[in-house]
């Protein structure tokens, strides 16, 4: 039972026990009624005895009283023929028995024919007993039965109620015994039933004497308890069964009678009751507070198990995130994690300090304090990395830092965007790739370079008149053309073989490349033996000071031609010089056609000169 109402809401226990007490109660009560209710029968049942007693007292005392008058009747066969000596006995019995308030001879047919005292009770001589008389009844029954009869309660002629007891009188005449009317005695009925009620052995009850349901007499006491201790006991007087004897016992009485037996049993039974109840529920508290203890205990083990695993999965994370920050601090690459809003450096390897000749400190308070003297575009830098939360996505920038002796390094971060926790990070992976970069420069160099002489190849030179061309036009500037070609080449090579004409190619482009001063001039092989001097700014005087300088050089190579039919017995070359303002109707195409002209015209004039592009020989020629 413990247990299972151990499960149970402490409400629902509460309730059930409320209940076995008010069972108990219920069952105390009703065992107090049943001691109370035989308590009760045991003492009507003595009250019952002393009220029988009391009736049969009563019933005695009539006896006595009317006993005399049966005594008077006795000897009327004396009396009916001597009234005086009747009177006499009458009187007598008057003055012995002063309850009765007067003696009468009735006839047979029922007349008053003597009366004693006659003053005052005149007027009732000769009084007939009709039918319709309250008595007549009794009368009857009377001579009917030949017994002492009395009557019922009637009003006296004198006034006041009375009773009337009718005694036969028989006379024996010729031998034979005849009726001769009663003797009647008239009683007052106060004074009788005083009398009669008078020092009965009751004084502990009050008493009440009823003929027909009304009462005659009523003898109280002060303590009289309620109606239902009302015991009553039939009184017959004078072959009368209408009395009753009524008795109601005093407090007092009942206080002998009962015993407090039922109320302590009751008291004991429901404090027995409680004490019980308050100790199954202890009881019941007890054993849920065990199996809570135990719950407890369970939850409290398995918490106790469960926190050793977690501080062995967290030792095992914490040796994880070491070896990896071990790992990450010995990577080659500079590793940092940028946490945004607020923006602040989470996350830096050793790699990142130690390749700026920073300590990790002084590196966290720079980042903090001055990003620019290690990032110089930090500022746009990190405009641009934001960007990624928006695409959701990752980068690579190009950026260089600043290392603490001030020495630039370019560096390649590659960013992602990641969000956890409801954070934005940025994790960052920086590389210096400074070999890469020289190397992508080197390959944009060769792929602009001539494999034979070193200058910059045709490809070069397209790319490079035609943005000189956008950029000059800008700036309302001329761009200058120098276009050149080896004299006799191919004599040169036919007589001194390939190899030399290769040689002879490289020193000419040496000394052509010597003869430029000016930044953004550059020498372009155009092909095979031609070459292109590009000269952004140069009117037509300014490109013909430069070819003079070049033949001048050319000559200073001195480089003897094998054919020997050729005049000046040197390599030489030819050159044809232009200068445009680059206009809109116009492009580079129309300069190089101009160069092109003066060059053949260089050609056909004698070689090793110069002619410069004719007024006429415009663009749109
Ligand atoms: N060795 C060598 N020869 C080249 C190279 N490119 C072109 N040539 C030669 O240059 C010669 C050019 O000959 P041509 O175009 O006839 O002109 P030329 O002989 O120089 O005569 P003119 O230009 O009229 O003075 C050819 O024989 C080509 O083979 C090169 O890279 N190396």
């Amino acid at each position: 039972m413990p247990v299972r109402s151990a499960s149970r809401n402490p409400k629902q226990t509460f309730a059930l026990i409320a209940l076995l007490f008010a069972l108990l109660l219920a069952a105390i009560f009703y065992l107090w009624q049943a001691l109370l209710a035989a308590e009760q029968t045991q003492a009507q049942a003595r009250l019952q005895l002393e009220a029988n007693s009391l009736a049969a007292q009563i019933e005695g005392r009539f006896q006595q009283q009317t006993g005399t008058l049966i005594r008077l009747a006795e000897r009327w066969d004396v009396q009916r023929e001597s009234p005086h000596l009747w009177q006499a006995d009458a009187d007598r019995l008057l003055r012995d028995f002063h309850n009765f308030q007067a003696i009468e001879w009735l006839d047979s047919s029922y007349r008053m024919r003597w009366i004693q005292p006659l003053a005052g009770n005149e007027a009732v001589i000769n009084f007939v007993y009709h039918p319709d008389h309250p008595n007549y009844p009794v009368l009857v029954k009377a001579q009917n039965t030949g017994k002492p009869h009395l009557s019922s309660p009637f009003k006296l002629v004198q006034g006041g109620q009375g009773l009337a007891y009718y005694v036969p009188l028989y006379k024996i005449e010729d031998g034979e015994r005849t009726f001769d009317g009663f003797l009647l005695g008239i009683f007052r009925v106060e004074v009788l039933l005083s009398d009669l009620l008078r020092d009965l052995q009751a004084n502990r009850l009050s008493i009440e004497l009823e003929e027909r349901g009304q009462t005659l007499i009523n003898r109280p006491t002060s303590d009289q308890v309620a109606n239902s201790w009302r015991v009553s006991s039939p009184v017959v007087l004078g072959e009368n069964h209408n009395f009753v004897l009524v008795v109601h016992p005093t407090r007092h009485l009942l206080d002998t009678a009962t015993t407090h037996l039922p109320l302590m049993i009751m008291l004991s039974g429901s404090l027995a009751a409680l004490l019980l109840c308050y100790s199954l529920w202890l009881a019941i508290q007890g054993a849920r507070r065990n199996a809570i203890l135990k719950n407890t205990n369970r939850q409290l083990q398995a918490e106790v198990v469960r926190r050793q695993s977690t501080e062995e999965s967290l030792k095992n994370n914490q040796a994880r995130l070491k070896l990896i920050i071990d790992m990450t601090d010995h990577s080659h690459d500079a590793l940092f994690i940028i946490g945004l809003e607020p923006q602040e450096l989470v996350y830096i390897n050793r790699t990142c300090w130690q390749s700026l000749g920073y300590s990790e400190a002084q590196l966290r308070q720079l980042a903090t304090i001055a990003p620019k003297d290690i990032m110089p575009e930090a500022g746009t830098w990190l405009k641009a990395v934001k960007n990624l939360i928006h695409n959701q996505g990752d980068a690579i920038f190009q950026q260089h830092v600043v290392d603490a002796n001030g020495r630039i390094t370019p560096l390649e971060i590659s960013a992602r965007h990641l969000r956890r926790l409801g954070r934005d990070y940025l994790i960052c992976v920086g590389r210096n790739n400074s070999e890469q970069l020289e190397i992508a420069e080197r390959l944009q160099r060769l792929s602009n370079q001539d494999g034979l002489t070193g200058l910059y190849n045709r490809r070069y030179f397209d790319k490079t008149l035609l943005s000189e061309w956008r950029r000059l036009r800008r700036e309302n500037t001329p761009l200058g053309l120098l276009m050149l070609d080896v004299d006799h080449f191919k004599r040169f090579n036919d007589l001194l073989g390939h190899q030399a004409g290769d040689d002879a190619l490289q020193r000419l482009a040496n000394a052509m490349s010597s003869c430029l001063m000016r930044e953004g001039d550059c020498v372009c092989r155009y092909g095979g033996e031609e070459f292109a001097v590009i000269l952004p700014g140069a009117d037509l005087p300014q490109c013909m000071q430069v070819a003079r300088r070049i033949h001048e050089a050319v000559e200073l190579m001195a480089l003897a031609h094998p054919d020997t039919s050729i005049d000046s017995g040197l390599l030489s070359v030819s050159i044809g010089a232009a200068s445009l303002q680059p206009m809109p109707e116009w492009s580079p195409h129309d300069l190089i056609k101009q160069a092109d002209a003066a060059l053949y015209r260089a050609k056909a004039e004698g070689r090793n000169r110069t002619c410069e592009a004719e007024t006429g020989e415009d663009a749109a020629n």
